[in-house]
């Protein structure tokens, strides 16, 4: 049996929601070997990120190196990167290591309002790291500062969809939690079809993680070899039933539930 291997670059969650831990979870739940390099530490609960703890870049090289001079990696997926340093050592390390299936989470505001990312990193993602992506997973506010237009309607959407892809970016998902209405859709743009996939938005404030959770799902399946239509359709799946089946644990936003897609399946078997 083949081993399919997944590597998350991002930054620790100590509530355990979202961040690398949310990624590792998720990896194991739809059977990829998960692998991480830690680029922050953020002291982190429900309620809030209480501190970030940045690593040296050299720490994070040191990471990436351990696991392209050994383990490899299918898929690659980047998620909290916090400095231009870091971004740009990370970028170089995916060109070293030839990695190719790479999921770009432009992480930059945690719920509760903390910066994950200094503003003055996101012209260093937009030139070192866009180019690179095979997809790339902002929400609305972010697909906003990276095209520097505003969003407030599927128009708008598809239009920075379009901006994004011109920046080097072979397929973007401009996920619409963030939006308004019932009816919820992420928005799939390849260069030249949109993709809507759609889902009744779930009431709840436990929605800590959703966005780290849907790219690491869609990282697993690509590190499995599936297409990126097909993955985002099983990370749609994946986080709808994690936030459905949401864990009532916390004072603040509560994380999902990552076992929850699993044990519907095997009770759907
Ligand atoms: N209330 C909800 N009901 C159903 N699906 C949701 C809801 N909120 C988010 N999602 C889904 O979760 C995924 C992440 O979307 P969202 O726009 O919330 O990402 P995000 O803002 O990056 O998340 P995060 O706050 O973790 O950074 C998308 O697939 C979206 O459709
Ligand atoms: C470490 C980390 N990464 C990403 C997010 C965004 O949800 C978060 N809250 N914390």
């Amino acid at each position: 049996m083949t081993t399919y291997k997944a590597l998350t670059i991002a930054g620790s969650d100590s509530g355990g929601g979202a961040g690398i831990q949310a990624d590792l979870k998720t990896f194991q739940e739809l059977k990829a070997y998960g692998m991480s390099a830690i680029t922050a530490v953020t002291a982190q609960n429900t309620l809030g990120v209480q501190d970030v703890y940045p690593m040296s870049v050299a720490a994070v090289e040191a990471q990436i190196d351990s696991i392209g001079a050994d383990l490899g990696a299918d898929a690659v997926k980047t998620g909290m990167l916090f400095s231009s340093e870091i971004i740009e050592a990370v970028a170089n390390k995916i060109k070293q290591y030839k990695w190719e299936r790479i999921v770009v989470d432009p992480v930059m505001i945690a719920k509760g309002g903390a910066s994950l990312l200094q503003q003055q990193a996101v012209q260093a993602l937009k030139d070192h790291l866009l180019p690179l992506a095979m997809v790339i997973t902002p929400n609305i506010p972010e697909a906003e500062v990276l095209t520097d237009m505003s969003i407030s309607n599927l128009d708008e959407r598809m239009e920075a969809a379009k901006k994004l892809h011109k920046m080097g970016v072979q397929h973007v998902v401009i996920k619409g939690g963030h939006g308004e209405g019932e009816d919820l859709v992420d928005l799939l743009y390849d260069g030249q079809e949109f993709l809507y996939i759609t889902s009744k938005r779930i009431h709840t404030k436990n929605t800590h993680g959703t966005g780290c959770t849907f790219a690491a799902a869609l990282t697993a399946q690509l590190a499995k070899g599936s297409s990126v239509r097909q993955a985002v359709v099983v990370a749609k799946d994946f986080i709808q039933a994690a936030i459905e089946e949401d864990l009532k644990i916390g004072n603040g936003h509560g994380p999902t539930n990552h076992w929850a897609y699993h044990h519907r399946q095997k009770e759907n078997a």
